[in-house]
């Protein structure tokens, strides 16, 4: 197809009239792109419905994209089920590349996720951990849903920092279990192919539930969401200005009421914020080292070489601390490796393009949906030796300087250019102490009889099929951990 003299559009798979390539997509959907890809190239295009929809499948298509033509392309695709669960798209997510997506940008990296305001969590961040460890030592011998026990040591993380010690003890309890039930529905709901987004008209019918179920879970997040501002206002009101909170929630509420639009905030934003940082960030922390571990017990020799690093490093009976991170590198590396053959958002977050461009040699029409399948990439026989061996090494020998920066675009798990995540430093931190801190406390060996395999399940975010169960038997290090 050629438009006046502009070349062709890529070449990809026909569809049927109407529905387009729709009927014959598989649900795991970065694996039946990347099976495409091999025959229609890394810059494909197909119909699905009503929309024109680009699937880039190479570094060199992924640095067009984001970062040769990066101004273009820096809005992420917003779906029916996305706007509802961020209050109206009033997030930093789906939020247009403009001043409302800036000031919420700029307040974040400024106020939560630079180094410093960081390192002033040093110590919760460690008391979450230890208790998380505790946890596990409790039930030395006994089966352990992984997926599940990073998951609370995240949210506690994640939240303390988010809006500190609001909520009495009673009420956190309660509120963290009901967390977690609307961050998995959220997470699980935003996965689907809705109809509703591939053909619009048919919004209204909302033909699989999706809008009606994600509706209920924004309800609970909301009420979750307007409890914890609403102790806070109180909290602050009570006690008088000199006592009020120094965390992200307090800086956010008085955001609110800033006249200057490069800076105020609605609540409504701050909720939105919110539901990024908790939905967007607490699970796929979580999935990350779930797909580590389970990669690991795979390969036990990796289980080896990380507990001689870790005591080497930190001393066979002292307890991990932050202080130790930078260096271990082999466990830094393992977690590299992980995010290599699981990116927890295997297809990133879809972007579209503002004007129409050129990508690959071809024309490429404003508004066109732009996957990237950073998970085919990731597994390129062009780029990586080997590429479906878990094998940390590479990241220490001809790879290691790979970052999560996206600079190097055989390696993108958090994007890049503009857009890319804000929780990198966050995630940088909580994940290699997680990871270290069970490695260097505990063996981990599977259920007697049960099998483990490695079998994904498509989504927003990439899971293990079935939970990662895991058996903790304590080292020396544990003795520590009851002073
Ligand atoms: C392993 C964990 C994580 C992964 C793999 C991940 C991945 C991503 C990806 C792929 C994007 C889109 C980047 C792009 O379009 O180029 C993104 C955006 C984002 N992430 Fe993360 N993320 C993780 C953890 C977190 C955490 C912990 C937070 C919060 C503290 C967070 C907050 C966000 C936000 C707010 C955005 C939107 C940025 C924007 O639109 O400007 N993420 N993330």
């Amino acid at each position: 197809e050629k438009t006046k003299g502009m070349p062709g559009l890529p070449p990809g798979p026909q569809g049927l009239p109407l529905v387009g390539y729709l009927p014959f997509l598989r649900p795991d959907l970065h694996r039946c792109f990347a099976d495409l890809a091999r025959i229609f190239g890394p810059v494909m295009m197909m119909k699905l419905g009503s929309r024109q929809c680009l699937i880039l499948s190479s570094p060199e298509a992924a640095k067009e994209v984001l970062r040769d033509h990066d101004a273009t392309f820096a809005n992420h695709d917003i779906t029916v089920a996305g706007r509802i669960s961020t209050f109206g798209g009033q997030d930093m997510v789906f939020q247009p590349y403009g001043p409302q997506w800036r000031a919420l940008r700029k307040a974040s990296m400024r106020e939560l996720l630079n180094a410093r305001t960081l390192d002033s969590f040093r110590t919760l961040r460690q008391q979450e951990v230890t208790l998380m460890a505790k946890e596990l030592h409790r039930r030395t011998g006994v089966p352990v849903d992984m997926g599940q026990m990073v998951f609370v040591t995240s949210f506690n993380v994640i939240t303390a920092m988010l809006w500190g010690n609001s909520l009495v003890a009673e009420e956190l309890e309660r509120i963290r279990v009901e967390f977690r039930e609307v961050v998995v529905g959220i997470v699980d709901l935003l996965g689907v192919t809705n109809v509703s987004d591939i053909f619009p008209i048919l919004e209204r019918m909302d033909l699989q539930g999706v809008q009606r179920k994600m509706k209920q879970h924004k309800e609970k997040l909301d009420g979750l969401l307007s409890t914890v501002i609403d102790r806070r206002e109180r909290t602050v009101n009570t006690r008088g200005v000199q006592e009020k909170a120094q965390d992200f929630l307090q800086v956010m509420l008085e955001l609110v009421k800033k006249e200057d639009p490069h800076e105020h905030l609605t609540v409504d934003n701050i909720k939105g914020l919110f539901s990024n940082i908790i939905v967007g960030g607490i699970d796929t922390t979580s999935t990350t080292i779930e797909w580590a571990m389970a990669e690991m017990i795979d390969k036990p020799e990796t289980i080896r070489k990380a507990q001689e690093e870790l005591d080497s490093v930190v001393g066979k009976e002292e307890i991990v601390d932050e202080s130790h991170l930078p260096k271990l590198h082999y466990l830094e590396a393992l977690v590299k490796e992980a995010l290599r053959l699981h990116p927890p958002t295997p297809l990133l977050l879809p972007r579209y393009p503002t004007a129409t461009c050129n990508i690959g040699g071809y024309t490429i029409p404003k508004g066109t949906k732009v996957f990237i399948n950073v998970w085919s990439i990731h597994r390129d026989p062009a780029v990586w030796e080997n590429p479906l061996e878990f094998k940390p090494e590479r990241f220490l020998a001809g790879m290691s300087k790979c970052d999560y920066y996206g600079n190097n675009f055989n390696f993108i798990p958090f994007g890049s250019g503009r857009r890319i995540c804000v929780g990198i430093p966050l995630v940088e931190k909580m994940s290699l102490h997680i990871l270290a801190t069970m490695l260097h406390c505990f063996d981990w060996s599977l259920p007697d009889g049960m099998k483990l395999d490695l079998v994904e399940k498509f989504g927003i975010v990439l899971k293990k099929e079935k939970q990662l169960v895991a058996i903790p038997t304590a080292r020396p290090s544990c003795a520590n951990l009851h002073e």
